[in-house]
């Protein structure tokens, strides 16, 4: 999945992935993670996810991620706030989206995940994963869970609580995104450094293949 890929997708609004309600296992699992008022949430691959007004209403200020400008823009004009626009302070290849909702900050910058070091992101709290790592192909993802490891370390070497969601399904069926991600998958990317739990599993479905047999996992990574 190239840069190219998802700008076309935004291009031509074939962005299926794009809920137009919070995500409900957001909201029945959030308060899994334990976390404080005023914590720092890390969206990875956020698209102009609505999820994000969520979080901002639980007390936190969000840093989401995303490479397709035209989405960040996107997500403050339905937001109706008129963002700050500037460079990242210690990363000029960085351009931040700032905003105030409910008086919490989100900031969105528009980057790519795997260009960004560790001093640029600074201290979070937890990250919110929700088709980031699903919206990657096979031979990225060991590559992008470590990049998430490297970028929510705290100055102990500590990596931030996850809250992850997966899907799963017969891949021989469809093509992704969304991949498929086995358990075994999961342990894979992310057993070495965190403790597993899975804390829902639960039927769903893809809009572009109504017909599969689809489940999805909610993921503790703590
Ligand atoms: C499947 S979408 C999910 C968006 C959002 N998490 C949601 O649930 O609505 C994946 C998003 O990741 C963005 N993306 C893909 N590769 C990326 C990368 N390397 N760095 C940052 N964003 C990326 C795409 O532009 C797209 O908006």
């Amino acid at each position: 999945m190239n840069p190219e890929f998802w700008q076309k997708r935004w291009q031509e609004k074939r962005i299926g992935f794009n809920q137009s309600e919070v995500n409900p296992l957001l909201i029945k699992y959030w308060t899994e993670l334990n976390l404080l008022a005023g914590s720092r949430i890390f969206v990875p691959l956020c698209g102009k996810s609505i999820d994000m007004v969520w979080l901002t209403a639980q007390g936190h200020d969000v840093v989401g991620v995303e490479l397709v400008e035209s989405a960040v823009q996107e997500f403050f004009a339905e937001q109706n706030i008129e963002p700050s626009v500037h460079q990242h302070v210690r990363n000029p290849a960085i351009k931040c989206y700032q905003g105030q909702l409910l008086s919490q900050k989100v900031e969105i910058w528009v980057a790519d995940i795997f260009a960004l070091t560790f001093t640029d992101i600074g201290n979070i709290d937890a990250v919110y994963d929700k088709a980031a790592l699903i919206a990657l192909p096979a031979e990225m993802r060991s590559d992008y869970s470590e990049q998430m490891r490297q970028l929510s370390v705290d100055v102990n070497k500590k990596a931030a609580v996850q809250l992850l969601l997966t899907l799963n399904y017969d891949q021989s069926k469809k093509d992704g995104p969304p991949f498929s991600i086995s358990h075994e998958q999961v342990q894979q990317y992310y057993g070495s450094y965190y403790q597993v739990t899975e804390l829902a599993s639960e039927p769903t479905s893809i809009g572009s293949a109504p017909e599969l047999k689809v489940t999805e996992q909610v993921w503790l990574l703590s």
